[in-house]
């Protein structure tokens, strides 16, 4: 479990994070999301004891991650797709770590298995595309067989096959029962494989709720109404609180009424339903309804 308390991080004048607090829990795949420079890479790096924070505390287990020998069979990590060395094979950036971490030299072979690389085991990293680097990156995160393991914008880079491989392998994880956080700036990346949401913006946390909790709280949510008499009901359900608009052709879209209450307003009043069709938000549009006045970068320059 990875727990993060009142965490702050300043450079100079920019608060990068600003007073997080959250908790990762197992056997589930928490989303890390947030705009460009929304401070989720300085989060993760401050967990992993990479960046020292201005002020609060991220514990893995417990501990202060920078604590743990043989830290690799703690905590698997994916923060920088290029940080193996490019004249050194697939295997050997592997057999490194494995050496300094204290792992059974048979691990190698069975992450690059896992991740499909080894049919390039041998080849030099330099020679490498950014999707067979990332590959790399999760099969150096996934060597120790660690029960907390974090992912920085893990899809850059790969190609569909590769994306629906990743998003299957973070769900096999968090079955096995361990902890699993994966940032991004793009919602529709989570839309199929988190099950959890941590949302920040401008350094501060937005939401952190299940999935379905935050698509639903989504102003998106509305209900389509198909009727004969759409000038009585709409007249009927505007008097009850609800906003009403209407398209050339009858069709109502209400908002700020639940498909049950409309259903009996309009059974009380005798009027006639042909449709009567609930939509909840997207994530897309919670996302980017929650996110508004927190992106760190706008169009037109830095708010
Ligand atoms: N070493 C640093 N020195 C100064 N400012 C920094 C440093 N690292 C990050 N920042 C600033 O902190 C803020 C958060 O950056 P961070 O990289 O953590 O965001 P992010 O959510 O990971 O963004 P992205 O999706 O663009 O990677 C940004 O304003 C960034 O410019």
């Amino acid at each position: 479990m990875i727990e993060v308390n009142q965490l702050t991080k300043r450079y100079g004048g920019v608060t990068a994070v600003n007073g997080l607090t959250f908790t990762v829990r197992p056997g589930h795949v928490t989303g890390f999301l947030g705009p460009n420079g929304a401070g989720k890479s300085t989060t993760m790096r401050m967990i992993l004891g990479l960046n020292r924070p201005t002020s609060g505390s991220a514990t893995v287990d417990g501990q202060p991650f920078a604590r743990r020998r043989h830290g690799l069979r703690h905590v698997g990590a994916l923060l920088d797709a290029g940080d193996a060395h490019p004249g050194r094979s697939a295997a050997a950036h592997l057999w490194a770590l494995a050496r300094s971490n204290g792992l059974p030299r048979r691990r190698v072979a069975e992450v690059l298995r896992e991740v499909g690389l080894e049919g390039v085991a041998r080849r030099r990293v330099g020679g490498f595309s950014l999707g067979m680097r990332q590959r790399l990156g999760i099969a150096t995160a996934l060597l120790g067989d660690p029960p907390v393991l974090l992912f920085d914008e893990p899809v850059n880079g790969l190609d569909p096959e590769g994306v629906r491989w990743v998003r299957g392998l973070f769900r096999r994880l968090a079955e096995q029962g361990r902890t699993v956080l994966v940032s991004s700036h793009l919602m529709s990346e989570m839309e199929n494989t988190a099950d959890h949401l941590i949302v920040i913006g401008q350094g501060e946390l937005i939401a952190d709720e299940s999935r379905t909790e935050f698509a639903a709280r989504g102003a998106g949510a509305r209900v389509t109404v198909r009727t004969p008499d759409p000038d009585e009901l709409a007249a009927v359900l505007t008097l009850d609180g609800a906003s009403v608009r209407r398209d050339g052709s009858g069709v109502l879209t209400v908002t700020g009424m639940s498909a049950g209450r409309i259903g009996e307003l309009a059974y009380e009043r005798r009027i006639m339903l042909h449709e009567l069709a609930p939509r909840t938000a997207s994530l897309e549009e919670a996302f980017m309804e929650s996110t508004a006045g927190h992106a760190d970068y706008v169009v037109g320059g830095r708010r």
